[in-house]
Protein backbone atom coordinates (compact mmCIF):
# COMPACT_ATOMS: atom_id res chain seq x y z
CA UNK A 1 0.00 0.00 0.00
CA UNK A 2 2.25 2.72 1.02
CA UNK A 3 4.79 1.76 -2.37
CA UNK A 4 1.24 2.01 -4.03
CA UNK A 5 1.42 5.79 -2.50
CA UNK A 6 4.46 6.05 -3.30
CA UNK A 7 4.83 5.22 -6.60
CA UNK A 8 1.43 7.67 -8.14
CA UNK A 9 2.56 9.19 -11.29
CA UNK A 10 0.95 12.52 -11.24
CA UNK A 11 2.89 15.47 -10.73
CA UNK A 12 5.41 15.64 -12.87
CA UNK A 13 5.92 18.96 -15.22
CA UNK A 14 3.86 19.61 -18.63
CA UNK A 15 5.46 19.60 -21.63
CA UNK A 16 5.53 22.87 -22.91
CA UNK A 17 5.09 23.42 -26.54
CA UNK A 18 7.52 24.85 -27.99
CA UNK A 19 7.83 26.91 -31.38
CA UNK A 20 10.48 27.01 -34.33
CA UNK A 21 12.27 30.42 -33.33
CA UNK A 22 11.57 30.46 -29.40
CA UNK A 23 13.52 32.73 -27.39
CA UNK A 24 15.06 32.27 -23.92
CA UNK A 25 18.10 33.49 -21.91
CA UNK A 26 19.32 30.15 -21.22
CA UNK A 27 18.67 26.74 -22.71
CA UNK A 28 19.94 23.45 -21.16
CA UNK A 29 20.32 20.58 -22.83
CA UNK A 30 19.35 17.36 -20.84
CA UNK A 31 17.26 16.84 -17.52
CA UNK A 32 19.76 14.18 -15.96
CA UNK A 33 21.55 14.87 -12.62
CA UNK A 34 23.10 18.26 -13.46
CA UNK A 35 20.67 19.61 -16.04
CA UNK A 36 17.89 19.25 -14.20
CA UNK A 37 19.69 21.25 -11.13
CA UNK A 38 20.93 24.31 -13.81
CA UNK A 39 17.76 24.84 -15.17
CA UNK A 40 16.11 24.49 -11.57
CA UNK A 41 18.75 26.93 -10.45
CA UNK A 42 18.78 29.55 -13.21
CA UNK A 43 15.00 30.07 -13.35
CA UNK A 44 15.00 31.30 -9.26
CA UNK A 45 16.28 34.38 -10.65
CA UNK A 46 12.95 35.68 -11.95
CA UNK A 47 13.90 37.71 -14.87
CA UNK A 48 15.89 34.90 -16.64
CA UNK A 49 13.70 32.85 -19.06
CA UNK A 50 14.98 29.35 -18.84
CA UNK A 51 14.27 26.02 -21.54
CA UNK A 52 15.12 22.86 -20.65
CA UNK A 53 15.12 20.45 -23.63
CA UNK A 54 14.82 16.29 -22.53
CA UNK A 55 14.83 13.91 -24.92
CA UNK A 56 13.26 11.67 -22.98
CA UNK A 57 9.76 11.86 -21.19
CA UNK A 58 8.46 11.50 -17.76
CA UNK A 59 9.81 8.86 -15.21
CA UNK A 60 7.49 5.44 -15.22
CA UNK A 61 6.91 3.62 -11.92
CA UNK A 62 9.71 1.18 -11.99
CA UNK A 63 12.20 4.59 -11.85
CA UNK A 64 9.93 6.11 -8.97
CA UNK A 65 9.84 2.74 -6.98
CA UNK A 66 13.27 2.70 -5.20
CA UNK A 67 13.45 -1.31 -5.82
CA UNK A 68 12.92 -1.72 -9.08
CA UNK A 69 15.91 -0.36 -11.18
CA UNK A 70 16.54 -3.83 -12.79
CA UNK A 71 13.68 -3.79 -14.99
CA UNK A 72 14.51 -0.13 -16.68
CA UNK A 73 17.50 -1.36 -19.06
CA UNK A 74 17.02 -2.31 -22.89
CA UNK A 75 13.77 0.00 -22.75
CA UNK A 76 12.19 3.06 -23.80
CA UNK A 77 13.99 5.05 -20.49
CA UNK A 78 17.69 3.97 -21.34
CA UNK A 79 19.51 5.10 -24.24
CA UNK A 80 20.61 1.49 -24.21
CA UNK A 81 24.53 2.25 -26.08
CA UNK A 82 26.72 -0.91 -26.52
CA UNK A 83 30.34 0.56 -25.17
CA UNK A 84 33.53 -1.75 -26.85
CA UNK A 85 36.65 -3.46 -25.20
CA UNK A 86 40.07 -3.98 -26.47
CA UNK A 87 41.13 -6.97 -28.10
CA UNK A 88 41.77 -9.43 -24.96
CA UNK A 89 39.91 -7.55 -22.65
CA UNK A 90 36.70 -8.53 -21.55
CA UNK A 91 36.22 -11.47 -23.44
CA UNK A 92 33.53 -12.58 -21.35
CA UNK A 93 31.54 -10.19 -23.18
CA UNK A 94 30.11 -11.58 -26.42
CA UNK A 95 31.65 -9.56 -29.41
CA UNK A 96 33.55 -7.51 -26.23
CA UNK A 97 30.82 -4.84 -25.75
CA UNK A 98 28.80 -4.19 -22.38
CA UNK A 99 25.59 -2.70 -22.27
CA UNK A 100 26.67 1.34 -21.00
CA UNK A 101 22.86 2.09 -19.93
CA UNK A 102 22.12 5.91 -19.74
CA UNK A 103 18.66 7.33 -18.23
CA UNK A 104 16.76 8.94 -20.79
CA UNK A 105 13.73 10.66 -19.26
CA UNK A 106 13.41 13.56 -16.72
CA UNK A 107 16.69 13.43 -13.90
CA UNK A 108 18.40 11.38 -16.62
CA UNK A 109 20.75 8.47 -15.05
CA UNK A 110 19.33 9.50 -11.72
CA UNK A 111 16.11 8.09 -12.94
CA UNK A 112 17.48 4.59 -13.27
CA UNK A 113 20.56 4.43 -11.10
CA UNK A 114 21.06 2.05 -8.43
CA UNK A 115 20.85 5.02 -6.17
CA UNK A 116 23.90 4.57 -3.94
CA UNK A 117 24.90 7.94 -2.25
CA UNK A 118 28.76 8.44 -2.00
CA UNK A 119 30.24 11.77 -2.55
CA UNK A 120 34.37 10.75 -2.85
CA UNK A 121 37.04 11.93 -0.45
CA UNK A 122 38.60 15.25 -0.21
CA UNK A 123 41.84 14.37 -1.89
CA UNK A 124 39.32 13.82 -4.97
CA UNK A 125 38.42 16.95 -5.25
CA UNK A 126 41.80 18.85 -3.90
CA UNK A 127 43.06 17.34 -6.77
CA UNK A 128 40.98 18.78 -9.27
CA UNK A 129 41.55 22.13 -7.24
CA UNK A 130 45.10 22.15 -8.50
CA UNK A 131 44.20 22.40 -11.90
CA UNK A 132 41.04 24.30 -11.94
CA UNK A 133 40.54 26.69 -9.32
CA UNK A 134 37.33 27.07 -6.72
CA UNK A 135 37.03 23.61 -7.00
CA UNK A 136 39.00 22.09 -4.41
CA UNK A 137 37.04 20.29 -1.10
CA UNK A 138 36.47 23.17 0.91
CA UNK A 139 34.90 24.73 -2.46
CA UNK A 140 32.95 22.08 -3.38
CA UNK A 141 31.11 20.71 0.21
CA UNK A 142 29.24 23.67 0.02
CA UNK A 143 27.60 22.67 -2.81
CA UNK A 144 27.55 18.84 -1.90
CA UNK A 145 25.28 20.27 1.34
CA UNK A 146 23.54 22.04 -0.86
CA UNK A 147 21.33 19.59 -2.63
CA UNK A 148 21.39 16.66 0.10
CA UNK A 149 18.45 16.43 2.66
CA UNK A 150 20.03 13.76 5.10
CA UNK A 151 17.34 12.24 6.53
CA UNK A 152 19.43 9.38 8.99
CA UNK A 153 19.19 10.67 12.56
CA UNK A 154 22.49 8.38 13.54
CA UNK A 155 24.57 10.80 10.74
CA UNK A 156 22.76 14.58 11.85
CA UNK A 157 22.70 14.17 15.04
CA UNK A 158 26.40 13.09 15.30
CA UNK A 159 28.42 15.65 16.37
CA UNK A 160 31.59 14.51 13.93
CA UNK A 161 29.34 14.26 11.31
CA UNK A 162 26.82 16.34 11.05
CA UNK A 163 29.14 19.06 9.59
CA UNK A 164 29.75 17.42 6.24
CA UNK A 165 25.70 17.14 5.85
CA UNK A 166 22.78 18.97 5.04
CA UNK A 167 19.31 18.37 6.43
CA UNK A 168 17.34 21.03 4.75
CA UNK A 169 18.41 20.30 0.33
CA UNK A 170 16.25 18.46 -2.05
CA UNK A 171 18.27 15.40 -2.50
CA UNK A 172 16.35 13.21 0.19
CA UNK A 173 19.29 10.84 1.65
CA UNK A 174 18.16 7.70 4.17
CA UNK A 175 19.48 4.28 4.83
CA UNK A 176 16.71 2.65 5.94
CA UNK A 177 16.04 -0.18 8.47
CA UNK A 178 15.51 -3.36 6.61
CA UNK A 179 13.92 -6.88 7.66
CA UNK A 180 15.22 -8.48 10.57
CA UNK A 181 16.99 -11.15 7.95
CA UNK A 182 18.82 -8.65 6.18
CA UNK A 183 20.01 -6.92 9.35
CA UNK A 184 21.62 -10.59 10.09
CA UNK A 185 23.54 -10.68 6.60
CA UNK A 186 24.31 -7.36 6.99
CA UNK A 187 25.88 -7.69 10.48
CA UNK A 188 27.79 -11.11 9.66
CA UNK A 189 29.45 -9.62 6.25
CA UNK A 190 30.84 -6.45 7.95
CA UNK A 191 31.66 -8.79 10.69
CA UNK A 192 33.94 -10.78 8.68
CA UNK A 193 35.47 -7.69 6.44
CA UNK A 194 36.37 -6.36 10.23
CA UNK A 195 38.44 -9.52 10.73
CA UNK A 196 40.18 -8.53 7.33
CA UNK A 197 41.12 -5.42 8.78
CA UNK A 198 39.14 -3.08 7.48
CA UNK A 199 37.28 -0.68 10.07
CA UNK A 200 33.37 -0.68 10.62
CA UNK A 201 32.30 2.35 9.63
CA UNK A 202 29.41 4.92 10.13
CA UNK A 203 29.06 6.00 7.06
CA UNK A 204 30.71 6.15 3.52
CA UNK A 205 30.64 10.35 3.72
CA UNK A 206 31.89 10.83 6.82
CA UNK A 207 35.02 11.86 8.26
CA UNK A 208 37.02 8.45 7.75
CA UNK A 209 37.64 7.71 4.19
CA UNK A 210 38.57 3.71 4.32
CA UNK A 211 36.03 1.49 6.05
CA UNK A 212 33.08 -0.81 5.24
CA UNK A 213 28.90 -0.14 6.07
CA UNK A 214 25.91 -0.05 4.73
CA UNK A 215 25.65 2.70 2.33
CA UNK A 216 23.13 5.37 2.14
CA UNK A 217 20.63 5.67 -0.68
CA UNK A 218 19.05 8.47 -2.51
CA UNK A 219 15.57 7.72 -1.91
CA UNK A 220 12.89 8.25 0.85
CA UNK A 221 9.23 7.73 1.90
CA UNK A 222 9.19 4.61 -0.43
CA UNK A 223 10.05 7.09 -3.70
CA UNK A 224 13.55 7.48 -6.06
CA UNK A 225 14.84 10.84 -5.04
CA UNK A 226 16.40 11.54 -8.42
CA UNK A 227 16.94 15.62 -9.94
CA UNK A 228 13.32 15.04 -11.42
CA UNK A 229 11.25 14.66 -8.31
CA UNK A 230 13.60 16.52 -6.35
CA UNK A 231 14.03 19.72 -8.73
CA UNK A 232 11.64 19.42 -10.78
CA UNK A 233 8.16 17.56 -9.70
CA UNK A 234 5.52 20.14 -8.16
CA UNK A 235 7.63 22.47 -9.04
CA UNK A 236 6.30 24.20 -11.76
CA UNK A 237 8.16 28.24 -12.06
CA UNK A 238 6.70 30.28 -14.85
CA UNK A 239 10.17 31.24 -16.37
CA UNK A 240 11.19 27.39 -16.55
CA UNK A 241 9.40 25.78 -19.46
CA UNK A 242 10.53 21.86 -19.96
CA UNK A 243 10.19 20.43 -23.14
CA UNK A 244 9.80 16.09 -22.89
CA UNK A 245 10.54 13.94 -26.02
CA UNK A 246 13.11 16.98 -27.49
CA UNK A 247 15.94 15.76 -28.90
CA UNK A 248 18.56 18.24 -29.39
CA UNK A 249 21.15 17.70 -32.80
CA UNK A 250 22.97 20.77 -33.11
CA UNK A 251 24.06 23.53 -31.32
CA UNK A 252 23.80 26.77 -33.10
CA UNK A 253 27.34 28.45 -33.86
CA UNK A 254 27.59 31.79 -35.37
CA UNK A 255 30.08 31.04 -38.13
CA UNK A 256 31.79 35.02 -37.71
CA UNK A 257 31.86 35.81 -34.36
CA UNK A 258 31.55 31.77 -33.17
CA UNK A 259 29.18 32.96 -30.91
CA UNK A 260 26.52 30.16 -29.89
CA UNK A 261 23.39 31.46 -30.15
CA UNK A 262 20.59 28.62 -29.85
CA UNK A 263 20.42 24.28 -30.68
CA UNK A 264 18.44 22.51 -33.56
CA UNK A 265 15.82 20.13 -31.67
CA UNK A 266 13.93 17.61 -33.11
CA UNK A 267 10.08 17.77 -30.99
CA UNK A 268 7.72 15.08 -32.09
CA UNK A 269 9.91 14.19 -35.30
CA UNK A 270 9.55 17.72 -36.26
CA UNK A 271 13.05 20.00 -36.80
CA UNK A 272 13.01 23.44 -35.53
CA UNK A 273 15.23 25.79 -34.28
CA UNK A 274 15.36 27.66 -30.19
CA UNK A 275 17.38 30.76 -29.85
CA UNK A 276 19.24 31.72 -26.99
CA UNK A 277 20.20 35.08 -25.48
CA UNK A 278 22.63 34.56 -23.68
CA UNK A 279 23.97 30.75 -23.13
CA UNK A 280 23.38 26.80 -24.15
CA UNK A 281 23.80 24.88 -21.13
CA UNK A 282 25.14 21.44 -22.39
CA UNK A 283 24.49 18.87 -19.56
CA UNK A 284 23.99 15.51 -21.69
CA UNK A 285 25.87 13.25 -19.48
CA UNK A 286 29.52 11.88 -20.53
CA UNK A 287 28.26 10.33 -23.56
CA UNK A 288 25.85 12.62 -25.28
CA UNK A 289 27.75 15.93 -24.43
CA UNK A 290 30.81 14.63 -26.09
CA UNK A 291 28.61 13.70 -29.60
CA UNK A 292 26.79 17.10 -29.43
CA UNK A 293 29.69 19.32 -29.09
CA UNK A 294 30.96 17.50 -31.85
CA UNK A 295 27.98 17.23 -34.31
CA UNK A 296 28.10 21.06 -33.78
CA UNK A 297 31.93 21.27 -35.06
CA UNK A 298 33.41 21.55 -31.74
CA UNK A 299 35.77 18.37 -31.29
CA UNK A 300 39.18 16.30 -32.36
CA UNK A 301 40.12 17.65 -35.66
CA UNK A 302 40.94 14.01 -36.94
CA UNK A 303 37.46 12.69 -35.73
CA UNK A 304 35.65 15.01 -37.62
CA UNK A 305 37.09 16.03 -40.57
CA UNK A 306 36.71 12.38 -41.83
CA UNK A 307 32.96 12.29 -41.41
CA UNK A 308 32.16 15.46 -42.78
CA UNK A 309 32.02 18.15 -40.06
CA UNK A 310 33.22 21.16 -40.05
CA UNK A 311 35.97 21.94 -37.27
CA UNK A 312 34.63 25.24 -35.50
CA UNK A 313 37.49 24.81 -32.61
CA UNK A 314 39.84 21.69 -32.12
CA UNK A 315 39.13 20.61 -28.61
CA UNK A 316 39.82 17.13 -27.08
CA UNK A 317 35.93 16.83 -27.24
CA UNK A 318 35.73 12.78 -25.97
CA UNK A 319 38.90 12.00 -24.96
CA UNK A 320 39.86 11.13 -21.55
CA UNK A 321 37.06 8.53 -20.62
CA UNK A 322 37.08 7.45 -17.30
CA UNK A 323 35.16 4.67 -15.82
CA UNK A 324 34.85 2.69 -12.88
CA UNK A 325 35.50 -0.88 -13.63
CA UNK A 326 34.79 -4.12 -11.73
CA UNK A 327 35.59 -7.47 -11.28
CA UNK A 328 32.97 -9.86 -9.59
CA UNK A 329 34.17 -12.91 -7.19
CA UNK A 330 31.50 -15.13 -6.49
CA UNK A 331 31.57 -16.89 -2.85
CA UNK A 332 29.46 -19.83 -1.95
CA UNK A 333 27.96 -20.00 1.35
CA UNK A 334 25.81 -22.29 3.66
CA UNK A 335 23.45 -24.73 2.26
CA UNK A 336 20.57 -24.02 4.03
CA UNK A 337 16.48 -23.70 3.65
CA UNK A 338 17.06 -20.97 5.73
CA UNK A 339 18.94 -18.44 2.76
CA UNK A 340 15.64 -18.84 0.64
CA UNK A 341 13.78 -17.03 2.91
CA UNK A 342 15.60 -14.14 1.96
CA UNK A 343 14.68 -14.30 -1.50
CA UNK A 344 10.98 -14.54 -0.20
CA UNK A 345 11.57 -11.61 1.52
CA UNK A 346 12.26 -9.42 -1.52
CA UNK A 347 8.95 -8.21 -1.86
CA UNK A 348 8.95 -6.41 1.82
CA UNK A 349 11.46 -4.58 0.57
CA UNK A 350 9.94 -2.89 -2.79
CA UNK A 351 9.83 0.42 -1.33
CA UNK A 352 13.35 -0.07 0.01
CA UNK A 353 16.64 -1.67 -1.32
CA UNK A 354 15.74 -5.30 -3.20
CA UNK A 355 19.14 -7.34 -1.71
CA UNK A 356 21.56 -6.76 1.61
CA UNK A 357 23.98 -4.04 -0.38
CA UNK A 358 27.63 -3.72 1.49
CA UNK A 359 30.06 -1.44 0.81
CA UNK A 360 33.55 0.35 1.74
CA UNK A 361 36.88 1.72 0.73
CA UNK A 362 40.01 -0.09 1.43
CA UNK A 363 43.92 0.30 0.26
CA UNK A 364 46.48 -2.42 0.14
CA UNK A 365 49.14 0.18 0.21
CA UNK A 366 49.83 0.86 3.26
CA UNK A 367 51.75 4.13 2.93
CA UNK A 368 52.14 6.84 5.89
CA UNK A 369 50.43 10.18 4.19
CA UNK A 370 47.08 8.99 1.97
CA UNK A 371 43.76 8.18 3.43
CA UNK A 372 42.96 8.27 -0.52
CA UNK A 373 40.98 5.02 -1.01
CA UNK A 374 42.32 2.89 -3.83
CA UNK A 375 39.31 0.92 -3.99
CA UNK A 376 35.26 0.57 -3.52
CA UNK A 377 33.73 -2.91 -2.72
CA UNK A 378 30.13 -3.31 -3.05
CA UNK A 379 28.63 -6.50 -1.67
CA UNK A 380 25.51 -8.09 -2.03
CA UNK A 381 24.17 -11.38 -0.46
CA UNK A 382 21.84 -13.61 -2.28
CA UNK A 383 19.42 -16.34 -0.63
CA UNK A 384 19.72 -19.66 -2.81
CA UNK A 385 17.78 -20.94 -5.60
CA UNK A 386 17.62 -17.42 -7.10
CA UNK A 387 19.59 -19.06 -10.07
CA UNK A 388 17.40 -17.89 -13.11
CA UNK A 389 17.04 -14.11 -11.53
CA UNK A 390 20.97 -14.51 -11.69
CA UNK A 391 21.37 -15.62 -14.65
CA UNK A 392 18.72 -13.46 -16.50
CA UNK A 393 20.25 -10.31 -14.86
CA UNK A 394 23.91 -11.66 -15.84
CA UNK A 395 22.66 -11.47 -19.34
CA UNK A 396 20.60 -9.02 -20.13
CA UNK A 397 21.96 -6.36 -17.58
CA UNK A 398 25.80 -6.76 -18.26
CA UNK A 399 26.03 -8.82 -21.40
CA UNK A 400 27.92 -11.59 -19.49
CA UNK A 401 28.59 -14.28 -21.44
CA UNK A 402 26.55 -18.07 -21.19
CA UNK A 403 29.79 -20.10 -19.74
CA UNK A 404 29.92 -17.14 -17.00
CA UNK A 405 26.52 -16.32 -16.37
CA UNK A 406 25.92 -20.10 -15.76
CA UNK A 407 28.73 -21.00 -13.71
CA UNK A 408 27.42 -18.08 -11.68
CA UNK A 409 23.72 -19.02 -11.77
CA UNK A 410 24.97 -22.65 -10.90
CA UNK A 411 26.60 -21.46 -7.44
CA UNK A 412 23.35 -20.56 -6.61
CA UNK A 413 21.04 -23.16 -6.87
CA UNK A 414 21.20 -24.62 -3.51
CA UNK A 415 23.93 -22.09 -1.85
CA UNK A 416 23.58 -18.64 -0.85
CA UNK A 417 26.02 -16.74 -2.61
CA UNK A 418 27.72 -13.35 -2.38
CA UNK A 419 28.82 -11.64 -5.29
CA UNK A 420 31.51 -8.72 -4.22
CA UNK A 421 32.70 -6.52 -6.87
CA UNK A 422 36.18 -5.01 -6.38
CA UNK A 423 36.42 -2.00 -8.00
CA UNK A 424 39.93 0.26 -8.66
CA UNK A 425 38.65 3.71 -7.94
CA UNK A 426 41.70 5.59 -9.66
CA UNK A 427 42.18 3.75 -13.26
CA UNK A 428 45.09 5.35 -15.24
CA UNK A 429 43.65 3.94 -18.49
CA UNK A 430 41.42 6.49 -20.89
CA UNK A 431 38.76 5.51 -23.44
CA UNK A 432 37.56 7.72 -25.49
CA UNK A 433 33.47 8.61 -27.45
CA UNK A 434 33.91 9.50 -31.18
CA UNK A 435 31.42 9.60 -33.72
CA UNK A 436 30.67 6.87 -36.46
CA UNK A 437 28.85 9.75 -39.05
CA UNK A 438 27.34 13.03 -38.59
CA UNK A 439 24.11 11.51 -38.95
CA UNK A 440 22.68 13.06 -35.02
CA UNK A 441 20.76 10.05 -34.64
CA UNK A 442 23.64 7.24 -35.05
CA UNK A 443 25.04 6.03 -31.78
CA UNK A 444 28.49 7.48 -30.86
CA UNK A 445 31.41 5.16 -30.79
CA UNK A 446 32.63 4.51 -27.42
CA UNK A 447 35.46 2.76 -26.50
CA UNK A 448 35.72 1.92 -22.69
CA UNK A 449 39.60 1.50 -22.72
CA UNK A 450 39.84 -0.54 -19.53
CA UNK A 451 43.66 -1.80 -18.76
CA UNK A 452 45.15 -0.09 -21.93
CA UNK A 453 47.69 1.26 -18.58
CA UNK A 454 48.91 -2.68 -17.57
CA UNK A 455 49.44 -0.90 -13.91
CA UNK A 456 45.46 -1.23 -13.80
CA UNK A 457 45.45 -5.06 -14.05
CA UNK A 458 48.39 -5.52 -11.47
CA UNK A 459 46.23 -3.01 -9.26
CA UNK A 460 42.79 -4.78 -9.40
CA UNK A 461 44.70 -8.04 -9.11
CA UNK A 462 46.06 -6.63 -5.61
CA UNK A 463 42.50 -5.67 -4.62
CA UNK A 464 41.18 -8.97 -5.54
CA UNK A 465 43.90 -10.82 -3.87
CA UNK A 466 43.03 -8.70 -0.77
CA UNK A 467 39.36 -9.29 -1.04
CA UNK A 468 39.80 -13.14 -1.58
CA UNK A 469 40.67 -13.15 2.04
CA UNK A 470 37.17 -13.16 2.78
CA UNK A 471 37.35 -16.72 2.42
CA UNK A 472 39.57 -17.33 5.78
CA UNK A 473 36.59 -15.80 8.09
CA UNK A 474 35.44 -17.38 10.64
CA UNK A 475 31.76 -17.48 9.46
CA UNK A 476 33.29 -18.69 6.22
CA UNK A 477 34.87 -21.47 7.32
CA UNK A 478 31.89 -22.32 9.40
CA UNK A 479 29.54 -22.41 7.10
CA UNK A 480 31.84 -24.42 4.39
CA UNK A 481 31.91 -21.15 2.17
CA UNK A 482 33.92 -21.31 -1.23
CA UNK A 483 35.48 -18.90 -3.80
CA UNK A 484 33.04 -20.44 -6.51
CA UNK A 485 35.63 -21.26 -10.15
CA UNK A 486 33.59 -18.84 -12.53
CA UNK A 487 34.21 -19.87 -16.49
CA UNK A 488 36.44 -17.47 -17.64
CA UNK A 489 37.32 -19.32 -21.19
CA UNK A 490 39.91 -17.53 -21.83
CA UNK A 491 41.80 -18.15 -18.26
CA UNK A 492 40.82 -22.24 -18.27
CA UNK A 493 44.11 -22.86 -19.77
CA UNK A 494 45.44 -21.66 -16.55
CA UNK A 495 45.84 -23.45 -12.72
CA UNK A 496 42.83 -22.12 -11.25
CA UNK A 497 43.51 -19.83 -7.97
CA UNK A 498 47.03 -18.98 -8.69
CA UNK A 499 48.08 -15.55 -9.22
CA UNK A 500 48.54 -16.23 -13.03
CA UNK A 501 44.73 -17.17 -13.00
CA UNK A 502 43.71 -14.51 -11.41
CA UNK A 503 45.56 -11.56 -13.27
CA UNK A 504 43.77 -13.25 -16.37
CA UNK A 505 40.25 -12.99 -14.95
CA UNK A 506 41.11 -9.21 -13.79
CA UNK A 507 41.35 -8.66 -17.75
CA UNK A 508 38.56 -11.04 -18.92
CA UNK A 509 35.76 -10.78 -16.36
CA UNK A 510 35.62 -7.12 -16.43
CA UNK A 511 32.12 -5.05 -15.78
CA UNK A 512 31.20 -1.45 -15.99
CA UNK A 513 30.03 0.55 -12.51
CA UNK A 514 28.54 2.70 -15.71
CA UNK A 515 30.24 5.63 -14.05
CA UNK A 516 31.76 7.37 -17.16
CA UNK A 517 32.72 10.77 -17.16
CA UNK A 518 35.78 13.06 -17.64
CA UNK A 519 34.81 13.56 -21.54
CA UNK A 520 34.60 17.70 -21.98
CA UNK A 521 37.61 17.63 -19.19
CA UNK A 522 37.31 21.06 -17.34
CA UNK A 523 41.33 22.56 -17.52
CA UNK A 524 43.76 24.09 -19.27
CA UNK A 525 44.37 21.18 -21.85
CA UNK A 526 40.78 20.42 -21.59
CA UNK A 527 37.37 21.43 -22.97
CA UNK A 528 36.23 23.80 -20.53
CA UNK A 529 37.71 26.18 -18.31
CA UNK A 530 37.25 26.40 -14.64
CA UNK A 531 33.64 28.17 -14.68
CA UNK A 532 32.80 25.04 -17.34
CA UNK A 533 32.93 28.03 -20.49
CA UNK A 534 33.77 25.77 -23.15
CA UNK A 535 37.04 27.14 -25.14
CA UNK A 536 37.37 28.74 -28.45
CA UNK A 537 33.52 30.07 -28.30
CA UNK A 538 31.34 32.15 -26.53
CA UNK A 539 27.67 31.55 -25.05
CA UNK A 540 28.21 27.72 -24.23
CA UNK A 541 29.21 25.75 -21.23
CA UNK A 542 29.30 22.26 -20.29
CA UNK A 543 27.82 20.71 -16.95
CA UNK A 544 27.64 16.83 -16.51
CA UNK A 545 29.57 14.05 -15.64
CA UNK A 546 31.82 14.81 -18.28
CA UNK A 547 33.86 17.55 -16.90
CA UNK A 548 35.38 15.56 -14.30
CA UNK A 549 38.99 15.82 -14.99
CA UNK A 550 39.97 12.46 -12.55
CA UNK A 551 36.73 10.10 -11.60
CA UNK A 552 36.35 10.58 -7.76
CA UNK A 553 36.84 7.10 -5.51
CA UNK A 554 32.96 6.72 -5.01
CA UNK A 555 29.73 6.62 -6.85
CA UNK A 556 29.34 9.41 -9.37
CA UNK A 557 25.77 10.70 -8.97
CA UNK A 558 26.36 12.91 -6.09
CA UNK A 559 29.50 14.55 -7.56
CA UNK A 560 27.59 15.28 -10.84
CA UNK A 561 24.58 16.94 -8.93
CA UNK A 562 27.47 18.74 -6.85
CA UNK A 563 28.53 20.29 -10.47
CA UNK A 564 25.04 21.13 -11.39
CA UNK A 565 24.29 23.29 -7.98
CA UNK A 566 27.91 25.31 -8.64
CA UNK A 567 27.53 25.69 -12.42
CA UNK A 568 24.14 27.23 -11.74
CA UNK A 569 25.80 29.23 -8.95
CA UNK A 570 28.76 30.52 -11.51
CA UNK A 571 26.73 31.53 -14.23
CA UNK A 572 24.05 33.10 -11.89
CA UNK A 573 27.23 35.33 -11.07
CA UNK A 574 28.47 35.70 -14.58
CA UNK A 575 24.86 37.36 -15.13
CA UNK A 576 24.03 39.30 -12.17
CA UNK A 577 27.47 41.05 -12.75
CA UNK A 578 26.51 41.97 -15.73
CA UNK A 579 22.66 42.95 -14.66
CA UNK A 580 24.13 45.50 -12.05
CA UNK A 581 26.02 46.70 -14.62
CA UNK A 582 25.07 46.81 -18.26
CA UNK A 583 22.82 43.94 -19.97
CA UNK A 584 19.36 44.25 -18.66
CA UNK A 585 19.00 48.20 -18.55
C1 LIG B 1 22.18 1.93 -14.31
C2 LIG B 1 23.06 2.93 -13.60
C3 LIG B 1 23.39 2.72 -12.26
C4 LIG B 1 24.15 3.67 -11.58
N1 LIG B 1 24.29 3.56 -10.23
C5 LIG B 1 24.78 4.60 -9.52
C6 LIG B 1 24.70 4.63 -8.11
O1 LIG B 1 24.19 3.70 -7.46
N2 LIG B 1 25.19 5.72 -7.46
C7 LIG B 1 25.76 6.76 -8.13
O2 LIG B 1 26.21 7.72 -7.48
N3 LIG B 1 25.85 6.76 -9.48
C8 LIG B 1 25.34 5.74 -10.19
N4 LIG B 1 25.33 5.77 -11.55
C9 LIG B 1 26.00 6.91 -12.24
C10 LIG B 1 25.24 8.23 -12.14
O3 LIG B 1 23.86 8.02 -12.15
C11 LIG B 1 25.69 9.14 -13.27
O4 LIG B 1 27.08 9.38 -13.15
C12 LIG B 1 24.99 10.49 -13.31
O5 LIG B 1 23.60 10.33 -13.27
C13 LIG B 1 25.40 11.26 -14.56
O6 LIG B 1 24.69 12.48 -14.61
P1 LIG B 1 24.75 13.41 -15.90
O7 LIG B 1 23.98 14.64 -15.57
O8 LIG B 1 26.14 13.57 -16.34
O9 LIG B 1 24.02 12.58 -17.04
P2 LIG B 1 22.54 12.00 -17.07
O10 LIG B 1 21.96 11.97 -15.70
O11 LIG B 1 22.60 10.72 -17.82
O12 LIG B 1 21.70 13.09 -17.86
C14 LIG B 1 21.79 13.33 -19.25
C15 LIG B 1 20.40 13.72 -19.72
O13 LIG B 1 20.51 14.29 -21.01
C16 LIG B 1 19.51 13.75 -21.85
N5 LIG B 1 20.01 13.87 -23.23
C17 LIG B 1 21.08 13.22 -23.76
N6 LIG B 1 21.26 13.62 -25.03
C18 LIG B 1 20.29 14.53 -25.31
C19 LIG B 1 19.96 15.29 -26.46
N7 LIG B 1 20.66 15.19 -27.58
N8 LIG B 1 18.89 16.14 -26.39
C20 LIG B 1 18.17 16.25 -25.24
N9 LIG B 1 18.43 15.54 -24.13
C21 LIG B 1 19.50 14.69 -24.16
C22 LIG B 1 19.35 12.33 -21.36
O14 LIG B 1 18.14 11.75 -21.77
C23 LIG B 1 19.47 12.52 -19.86
O15 LIG B 1 18.22 12.82 -19.29
C24 LIG B 1 24.64 4.82 -12.29
C25 LIG B 1 24.33 5.01 -13.64
C26 LIG B 1 23.54 4.08 -14.31
C27 LIG B 1 23.17 4.33 -15.75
Amino acid sequence: MALAQAIIPAGWPQSYSLRDGDKFDFIVVGAGSAGAIVAARLSEVPHFRVLLLEAGGDPPPASVAPSLFGTLGHTEYDWDYKAYLDKNIGTVHPGRAIYMTRGKMLGGSSSNNYEVYSRGVPEDYDEWGQVAKGWDWDSVLPYFKKFEGMKDPNITENPDHQDLHSTDGPVLVTRPETNSYFNEVNDIILKSYEEMGMKKILELNGPDNLGVSRPHFTFANGRRSSTAEAYLRGKERYNLKIVKYARVTRILIDDLTSRVYGTEVFVSGKKINVFANLEVIVSAGAIDSPKLLMLSGIGPREVLTPIGIKVIVDLPVGKNLQDHHYTPIVFTGQRSLHSVVQNLLVPTELDSYPVPLQSGFFRVDKGCCSQRPQFQIFNVRIGATASPIILFGFRTITNFDEYFSYSVSKANVDREIDITSVINVHPRSRGEVTLKSSNPFDDPVINMGYFRDEEDVETTFRGLKFMLLYSNTTYFRKVGGKIAKLDVRACNHLKWGTDQYWRCYVRHAVGSMLHPVGTCEMGPYGVVDEKLRVYGVSGLRVADASVMMTIPSGNTNAPTMMIGEKAADLIKADYNALYQDKYFI
